[in-house]
C-alpha cells in the first residue's frame, strides 16, 4: 500500500475519463485519502458520484482556479476537513479556442493572459495558499504535454503555456525543496478526454503517436494514473523538478525507422 496514511487533494476531475480519475484510482488503489475539486456546478454533478466512489463524498470542493477566493476557501476548507496533506495533483489546463487552431502568430493578448493564468499560474497559486498544510514529506504533480518542448501542428498558445508549466515545476522544485515539498510533472500522450474534444484532426495525432512511439500504442488514464502515483508515492523521494514522459517512448524519436526497398 504505497499511499497508506497519505491524504491529498485533486483537481482536474471533469468525469471518470479524465487523467486526474486515473490518477485518483492509482492513489486510492494504495491507500490514499483522497479530496476532490470541481469547476463549476455543471461539474459537480460529475465529480461527486466519482468521489463517493473513493469514500470521499464529504471531501469534495468548489475551486475554479481564476477566482482567488476559491483557492483560499479551498485551502480552509482541507485545513478543517483534513488537517495536513502529503500530496497535491494538479490536472487543469485552459486555453480559448483561438489558442488551439490557426496561425501561431493571431495569438491575442486575452488569449494569452487566460491560458497563462488558467494553465501555469494556478500551480503557483495553489501551491502557494496549501502550502501551510502540506507536510514535510509532500509531493505535488502537474500535467504537461510534449507540445510544450517540441512544435505540435495546432497545439499553438498551450505549448507556450506547457512550456512555462514546465519551468514552473523547476523554480517551484528548487524554491519548495528546503521544505520536504517535491514539484514534477508527468507529460503524457494524447488521450481521448473532455480537453482533447473538440480538437481538429485528434483522432489523426492518436493514430501517428501509436504508429510512431517505440512502444507502438496510446497511453491510457491508467498508465499515467500508476506513474502519477509512483511520484506521489515515496518511492519517488529523491525525485523533484523532473518531466516525466508517460508517452510510449514518442519523445525519443527523430526520425523513424523506414525500411527503404532497393532499387
Ligand atoms: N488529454 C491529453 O491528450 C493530454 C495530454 C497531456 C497532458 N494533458 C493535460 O492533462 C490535464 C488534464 O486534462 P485532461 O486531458 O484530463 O482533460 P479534462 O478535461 O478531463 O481535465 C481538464 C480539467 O481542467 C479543469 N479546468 C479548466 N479550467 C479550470 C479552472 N478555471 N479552474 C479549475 N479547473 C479548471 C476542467 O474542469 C477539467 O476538470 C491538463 O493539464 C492537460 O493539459 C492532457
Ligand atoms: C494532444 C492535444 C491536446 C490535448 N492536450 C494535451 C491539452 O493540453 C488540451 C488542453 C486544452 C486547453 N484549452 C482548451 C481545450 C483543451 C479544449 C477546449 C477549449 O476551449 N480550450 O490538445 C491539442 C490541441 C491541438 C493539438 C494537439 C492537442
Amino acid at each position: 500500500m504505497l499511499m497508506k496514511g497519505k491524504k491529498g487533494v485533486i483537481l482536474g476531475v471533469a468525469n471518470n475519463k479524465s487523467i486526474a480519475y486515473g490518477i485518483a484510482k492509482a492513489c486510492a488503489q494504495q491507500g490514499a485519502q483522497i479530496a476532490f475539486t470541481y469547476l463549476n456546478e455543471a461539474l459537480q454533478k460529475r465529480v461527486e458520484p466519482i468521489a463517493a466512489e473513493f469514500g470521499s463524498d464529504n471531501l469534495v470542493y468548489p475551486c475554479d482556479v481564476s477566482k482567488p477566493e476559491e483557492i483560499k476557501a479551498l485551502k480552509e476548507s482541507l485545513e478543517r476537513d483534513l488537517g495536513q496533506i502529503d500530496f497535491i495533483v494538479h490536472s487543469i489546463a485552459f486555453a480559448p479556442k483561438e489558442g488551439l487552431s490557426g496561425r501561431f502568430y493571431d495569438i491575442s493578448r486575452e488569449a494569452f493572459d487566460i491560458a497563462m493564468d488558467i494553465s501555469v499560474y494556478s500551480l503557483i497559486e495553489v501551491v502557494r495558499e496549501l502550502k501551510p498544510l502540506l507536510s514535510d514529506n509532500s509531493s505535488v504533480l502537474t500535467l504537461t504535454y510534449y507540445g510544450g518542448a517540441k512544435y505540435i501542428p495546432n497545439y499553438n498558445l498551450m505549448g507556450i503555456a506547457k512550456a512555462a508549466l514546465e519551468m514552473t515545476t523547476k523554480y517551484l522544485a528548487e524554491d519548495l525543496g528546503k521544505d520536504g515539498i517535491r514539484v514534477n510533472a508527468i507529460s503524457a500522450g494524447p488521450i481521448k478526454t473532455l480537453a482533447a474534444a473538440g480538437i481538429g484532426d485528434f483522432r489523426f495525432m492518436l493514430k501517428w503517436n501509436e504508429a510512431h512511439s517505440p512502444l507502438k500504442k496510446n497511453v491510457t488514464i491508467d498508465e499515467v494514473g500508476n506513474s502519477g502515483m509512483y511520484l506521489l508515492s515515496d518511492l519517488s523521494s529523491a525525485v523533484t523538478g523532473e518531466i516525466h514522459y508517460v508517452d510510449g517512448g514518442f519523445n525519443i524519436m527523430g526520425m523513424p525507422a523506414v525500411e527503404f526497398v532497393d532499387g
